[in-house]
């Protein structure tokens, strides 16, 4: 593809972007895929090149749209070109001159708005304004740096299976396919690799070693403390990320139900167990109304060692490699989150027996879901105790952003993982 045809593609993908968020459609990857899936013509190297420059403008999406005055794609098109690859006018103009596959020649509107931008012009929107007083709330005066941090690339965390082998011996598998990666700092599970590789027709990720498992994920599993033996529940275990993390460190030894209301996503999870090699997960479809749960769990009430609950959220902890959610997320779906974490958080306690610990965990970086929720938990009911993350750290200390003593909030300014919550609750015996 020439570079125009490049450049009127993303113009497509990003009108058909904008019309997905006034109607809740798909996703930005989903819309991607889509587009390519009818266009077989396009190479690797144009496909790299198309998303690179979609994905750029979804992070800077506020900012474009400000400038634009509205989500117009073509406007956007050419304000990005000039502000985030910093090409000259002329330039821009060339590309806009109505060649084959390449975008329509300007109209006299948007010759009059490209005359008209100036360097000065471009203001960085890092956030929508509604957020503002929440993530301030939690970030403080350095809201800005690490909201600039939320609009790099995440890098790719890998878990090392251990019922397959350790970290070291993932590491040196993945070394033999000249895949450099680094141990993690926290997870003692973690490994870290720099850029997006192809790993599924790997033979150390066919076998099973590795997963694919953003550091913070492993740390708030592995905090858990789960024993081989034990009774574990993985209250909203959606394809299964953190229920075999949990299985790796049961040994294979003891049970652990893997509980969702998504029957594709639970779906995902068998295959994956498989490879794994994990033999002590169960998957239960969960009925949505009350009476038909009761019936499904009454024999597990009270019979948890360890309940895993990683709630629903808004996911603002993922903007790295999620940045459109930033953009699509409204105080009304926030607080639709709020509320049926609550009801998670109380549903998903009565499984806990006494002495056995509930940990609740979003990727999300708002206080509303995390530290307002468990202190609503805590205060509401008599037979919780918190327990500090810190007792169950094995290998460095991650310091906290929460000003909540014992729990745990990561954010990527400062550990270089997903922004995630992590809060053990502890019932009285
Ligand atoms: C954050 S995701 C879980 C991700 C998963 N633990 C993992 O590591 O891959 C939240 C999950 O909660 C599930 N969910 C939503 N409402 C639920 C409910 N009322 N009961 C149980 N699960 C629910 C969703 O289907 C989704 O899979």
């Amino acid at each position: 593809m020439i570079e125009a045809a490049r450049i009127q593609s993303v113009i497509e993908l990003v009108d058909r972007l904008g019309q997905s968020f006034s109607s809740e459609g798909a996703s930005a990857d989903v819309l991607l895929r889509q587009y390519f899936q009818s266009r077989r013509y396009a190479g690797s190297k144009d496909r790299r090149a198309v998303s690179r420059l979609y994905y750029q403008i979804i992070r800077h999406w506020g900012g474009l749209v400000q400038v634009c005055g509205g989500p117009d794609a073509r406007r956007m098109m050419l304000a990005a070109i000039y502000y985030l690859l910093n090409d000259e006018k002329a330039y821009i103009e060339s590309l806009f001159s109505g060649q084959k596959h390449g975008p329509e020649a300007l109209s006299p509107e948007e010759q009059e708005f490209l005359e008209k931008i100036t360097a000065e012009g471009f203001r960085e929107v890092l956030y929508p304004d509604w957020m503002e007083k929440s993530l301030k709330a939690r970030f403080g005066d350095e809201l800005d740096d690490a909201m600039r941090v939320f609009n790099d690339r995440a890098p790719v965390g890998l878990r090392a299976n251990l019922l397959k082998g350790d970290r070291a011996a993932a590491q040196q598998q993945l070394a033999e396919n000249q895949i450099e990666t680094i141990p993690g700092q926290w997870a003692s599970t973690s490994l870290i690799l720099d850029e997006q590789i192809q790993l599924r027709d790997l033979g150390v990720y066919k076998q099973g070693l590795i997963e694919v498992q953003d550091e913070a994920a492993q740390l708030a599993v592995e905090l858990a403390d789960i024993q081989p033996g034990q009774q574990v529940m993985d209250y909203c275990a959606g394809a299964g990320g953190k229920t075999l993390a949990a299985a790796a460190f049961m040994q294979n030894k003891g049970q652990i139900y893997a509980l969702d209301v998504s029957k594709p996503r639970l779906g995902e999870l068998k295959p994956r167990a498989k490879r794994a090699g994990a033999h002590v997960v169960q998957t239960l479809l969960l009925g949505h109304s009350a009476a038909k749960r009761e019936k499904q769990l009454e024999q597990h009430r009270n019979h948890m060692d360890r309940v895993l609950l990683d709630v629903p959220c808004s996911g603002s902890g993922t903007w790295r490699r999620n940045p459109e959610s930033k953009w699509r997320l409204t105080p009304d779906k926030l607080s639709d989150y709020c509320e049926i974490q609550k009801e998670l958080l109380a549903e998903a306690w009565a499984f806990v027996k006494p002495g056995g610990r509930l940990v609740y965990m979003t990727c999300s970086i708002f206080m509303e879901e995390n530290e307002q929720q468990v202190f609503d938990f805590v205060t509401s009911n008599d037979d919780v105790n918190l327990l500090n993350y810190k007792n169950f750290i094995k290998g460095d200390c991650p310091e906290s952003l929460s000003p909540v003593e014992g729990v745990l909030q990561l954010s990527p300014h400062k550990h270089n993982c997903d922004g995630f919550f992590v809060a053990i609750l502890e019932k009285s015996a």
